[in-house]
């Protein structure tokens, strides 16, 4: 794993922003994985900066995120769909159609579990998949002791994830309690994988990961086993390394 350290959040942003752009530019039918949470907004509005500026088109890529809570709908501000169209989609010019996030909705989770898996395998599987990390080590919402073979499946949410998630919702009762996500071994099959790490309260998280070993208790330890991973993390989630 390489680990590129930045001084504040701000140039973490900046500087996965410019190794996405320059990947889209090499491929302009780039098979992108994204990912949801706070961290990866800063690198969002400098995907949105330089297609405003520079005019990099995102006409041709596929996009496929990690993960959607289950039960709630796409409209819902909380749901992921919402949250991407928000935070990126709106602002670029991908088609929609070409964006793509498991159905937490859908009548047979586990058919629409397959269905994503095999979906991405049929688009070719993805080329750079963006990451952020859970305190507790989480990737996706691949929860502590998911096992390192699983693919796309249906997940409880720790406690601890559901919390820390609250803060977007109106009260800890509203966050779901189940989502779907992709699994540990389809996260691994993307070619590449850039990981985001940024806050104070990453810190542990980036260390057990930098100096712990792999184990299925700590998801994102399985990254130790990809070839081609590279952490963007700033000042403050280095702290303890
Ligand atoms: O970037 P945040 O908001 O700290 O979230 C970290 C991780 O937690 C999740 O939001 C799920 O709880 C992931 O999607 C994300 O990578």
């Amino acid at each position: 794993m390489k680990l590129i350290s930045t001084s504040n959040y701000e140039k973490l942003s900046q500087q996965a922003g410019e190794e996405i752009i320059s990947r889209i530019k090499r491929n302009p039918t780039l098979n992108l994985g994204l990912a949801t949470g706070s961290t990866p907004t800063g690198l969002y509005q400098e995907l949105i900066k330089d297609h405003k500026q520079h005019k990099t088109s995102y006409k041709e890529i596929n996009t496929f995120n990690l993960d959607e809570y289950i039960g709630i709908s796409k409209k819902d501000r909380n749901s992921y769909h919402y949250f991407m169209c928000e935070h990126l989609f709106e602002h670029i010019d991908i088609p929609l159609d070409q964006t793509h996030i498991p159905d937490g909705t859908a009548k047979d989770l586990d058919e629409e579990c397959s269905r994503y898996e095999q979906f991405i395998n049929e688009h070719g599987g993805i080329d750079l998949q963006i990451l952020g990390i859970g305190q507790n080590g989480h990737i996706g919402f691949n929860e502590p002791g998911t096992p390192f073979d699983s693919r796309t499946h249906i997940i409880d949410l720790a406690e601890s994830t559901r919390k820390a998630n609250s803060r977007f919702f109106e009260s800890l009762d509203d966050v779901p309690k189940q989502a779907i996500t992709m699994g540990i071994a389809s996260i691994m099959d993307s070619k590449e994988i850039f990981l985001l790490v940024s806050g104070a309260s990453k810190a542990k998280a980036l260390a057990t990961l930098m100096n712990g070993d792999v184990r299925e208790d700590f998801p994102a330890s399985a990254l130790k086993n990809h070839g081609n991973v590279t952490i963007f993390a700033d000042k403050d989630a280095t702290a303890l390394l």
